[in-house]
């Protein structure tokens, strides 16, 4: 992911350090080994139905916390039509998303009604709320909806590469996240982080890092929910 960007314009970005500095984490929450296993074609189906559920559930929840940034952009952008218009992108795609889940849990008869999330999904959800505060900067904000995109786009694109055995019924939600559509809607993402953070005070773009780090752990366990691990946070 990171690499060109900042060498195209002569200078190293934010987020490029993060991701270099952070590696062993950002590789551990896009490659984790529920991911592997759909790359590998062993995946215990019931794991994926416990995702599926448990993410539309997440989904749902993020939703709020996607308008806090519309409305954060609106106020604290220097750029705000572009920026408007990248998040308003999200919330199209998250409003298709959402009939996505709807349709593929009857497929596999996964209850939506019924789900109750767990523990890593409720902390994950919490971390959203907090971040809804309108004392969290708009930078804050935007590097953590980056993130949050970044994985699963990550994450679903490795699944799509030559070479893998992702079951042809897993091909559809690769595409979802791993498609270059949603990977050009988290470049654009990320450079608005980038020029956020290029303008910041060092205590917001601390902020920022460890608001970053969270996102990262908290996708870990995440994947966990569905992969038999236990949470970290
Ligand atoms: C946990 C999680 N992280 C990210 C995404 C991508 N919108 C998602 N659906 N779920």
């Amino acid at each position: 992911m990171e690499g060109k960007r900042g060498e195209e314009m002569g200078k190293t970005l934010m987020t490029e350090t993060w991701l270099r500095n952070h590696r062993l984490l950002y590789v551990g929450a896009t490659r984790h080994p529920f991911i592997r296993s759909i790359r590998d074609g062993n995946i215990d189906l019931s794991s994926f139905k416990t995702w599926l559920g448990q993410d539309y559930v997440f989904v749902r929840s993020f939703v709020p916390f996607v308008a806090s940034v519309l409305s954060k952009a609106c106020k604290g952008s220097d750029n705000s039509s572009n920026d408007v218009e990248v998040i308003l992108g999200g919330m199209a795609a998250l409003n298709d998303e959402i009939a996505w889940f709807k349709k593929e849990a009857s497929k596999w008869g996964v209850q939506l009604s019924d789900i109750v999330p767990q523990k890593a999904n409720q902390n994950y959800c919490r971390f959203l709320e907090s971040l809804m505060s309108p004392e969290v900067e708009y930078t804050v904000a935007i590097t953590a909806f980056w993130a949050i995109e970044a994985v699963y786009q990550e994450s679903f694109a490795h699944c799509l590469e030559d070479g893998t055995k992702t079951p042809p019924e897993l091909q559809e939600t690769c595409q979802r996240w791993g498609n270059e559509g949603f990977g050009q809607y988290c470049n654009a993402l990320r450079k608005i982080a980038d020029r956020q953070l290029e303008k910041a005070s060092d205590d917001v773009i601390t902020k920022a890092e460890v608001t970053f780090l969270r996102v990262l752990e908290h996708e870990v366990d995440f994947w966990n929910i569905s992969h038999g691990g236990t949470s970290t946070l």
